[in-house]
């Protein structure tokens, strides 16, 4: 098959090298010009992904058209706030009946939309979206370290033909119907994981992280109910594995930003000191405005935004989850 991947990031350069693997034409698009001509000349991206080769035979591209037409299947690998921008251009060239694949884990800020559901506003006629989630760093897969993810869509079809295109001996790949629960529990993981580095940074052990995937599993369920989300998704690959995944490895750009928020650090330096999209900045804007919205209680993600947004102290924050009248332990 004909594949094209629009994003040359960490991801999109990890997932071409998969379906590369698996022998189908591979097709992957940069946003900047260099970046394309570099990749293709040393079959490395050593802006996202250094010290990994990549296979010779993955055309990298910053011709858009050239990118996605003809195309049966496009996988969007870009950051989630640029994501609506790059389809818009994209669309004029994508034919009725391709499959597009999102492979990137956030909530729109303005619409508060998922991804997919930003894809079926920007291209109503087709009906074949899917999303891919799960704990996969992509240090790990350019590796071809063992790794198992899972494909959502409503469309069984789609299902099966997007499990075959990724599946071999080290990309194993589930096939699940709820969309909207495999999405939030990609993008919402990201919160609970720059929790997880604030406390690491302000020298909390074990037992904090613990108790910050445990009850952030539950406030990611909370809203997942809210919004038509099946309950079960989350104790799978994209809800638990992608929580404990992120808030353990060194890997995690969402880990790594709150180590440094914990021990001191401004969010907007962190930021700009870096070209890598740290999702979960993002992501807990939205959780916020949707846990207001619809009235579900989601303490952590609340003094997460109150840590990013109005710069509250980060210990104080902990000291406040912790001060909280005793509940018992439901959902
Ligand atoms: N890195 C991973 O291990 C991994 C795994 C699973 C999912 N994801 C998700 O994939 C998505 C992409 O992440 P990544 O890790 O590849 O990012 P990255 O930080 O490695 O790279 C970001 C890429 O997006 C491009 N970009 C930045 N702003 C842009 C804009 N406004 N318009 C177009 N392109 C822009 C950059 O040039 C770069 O190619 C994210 O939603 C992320 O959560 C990442
Ligand atoms: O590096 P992060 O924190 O964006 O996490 C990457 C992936 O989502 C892990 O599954």
């Amino acid at each position: 098959m004909r594949i094209s991947i629009l994003g040359a990031g960490s991801w999109g350069t990890a997932l071409s090298n998969v379906v590369s693997d698996n022998k189908h034409e591979v097709i992957l698009w940069a946003r900047r010009r260099e970046l394309a001509e570099e990749i293709n000349q040393i079959k490395e991206n050593r802006e996202y992904l250094p010290g990994a080769k990549i296979n010779s035979s993955i055309v990298v591209t910053h011709d858009l058209e050239y990118a996605v037409k003809n195309s049966e299947i496009v996988i969007l690998a870009t950051p989630s706030q640029a994501l609506r921008s790059i389809l818009r251009e994209a669309k004029k060239y994508i034919k009725n009946d391709t499959i597009i694949l999102n492979a990137s884990k956030g909530i729109e800020n303005e619409s508060l939309m998922r991804m997919s559901e930003v894809i079926k506003e920007e291209i109503p006629q087709n009906s074949q979206i899917a999303v891919i989630s799960g704990p996969s760093h992509a240090e790990e897969v350019i590796r071809r370290y063992p790794t198992a993810v899972v494909v959502a869509s409503k469309d069984k079809r789609v299902l099966k033909v997007l499990q075959e295109v990724f599946i071999n001996n080290y990309f194993r790949v589930y096939r699940n119907y709820d969309v909207i629960g495999v999405e939030l529990g990609g993008a919402l993981k990201n919160i609970i994981a720059i929790c997880s580095g604030v406390s690491e940074g302000l020298g909390y052990g074990d037992n904090t992280r613990a108790a910050l995937i445990t009850r952030g599993i539950i406030e990611i369920m909370r809203l997942g109910k809210k919004l038509g989300a099946k309950n079960s998704t989350f104790s799978g690959l994209s809800g638990i594995g992608d929580v404990i995944v992120t808030c353990s490895s060194m890997h995690s750009r969402n880990r790594r930003a709150g180590i440094e928020i914990g021990k001191g650090k401004k969010v907007d330096e962190i930021v700009k000191s870096t070209k890598m999209v740290i999702e979960g900045i993002y992501a807990t804007k939205a959780a916020k405005k949707l846990s207001d919205l619809y009235d579900v209680e989601m303490p952590i993600t609340q003094e997460a935004y109150k840590v990013l947004f109005e710069d509250k102290d980060p210990k104080k924050a902990v000291d406040d989850l912790m001060a909280r009248r005793g509940k018992i332990e439901v959902y």
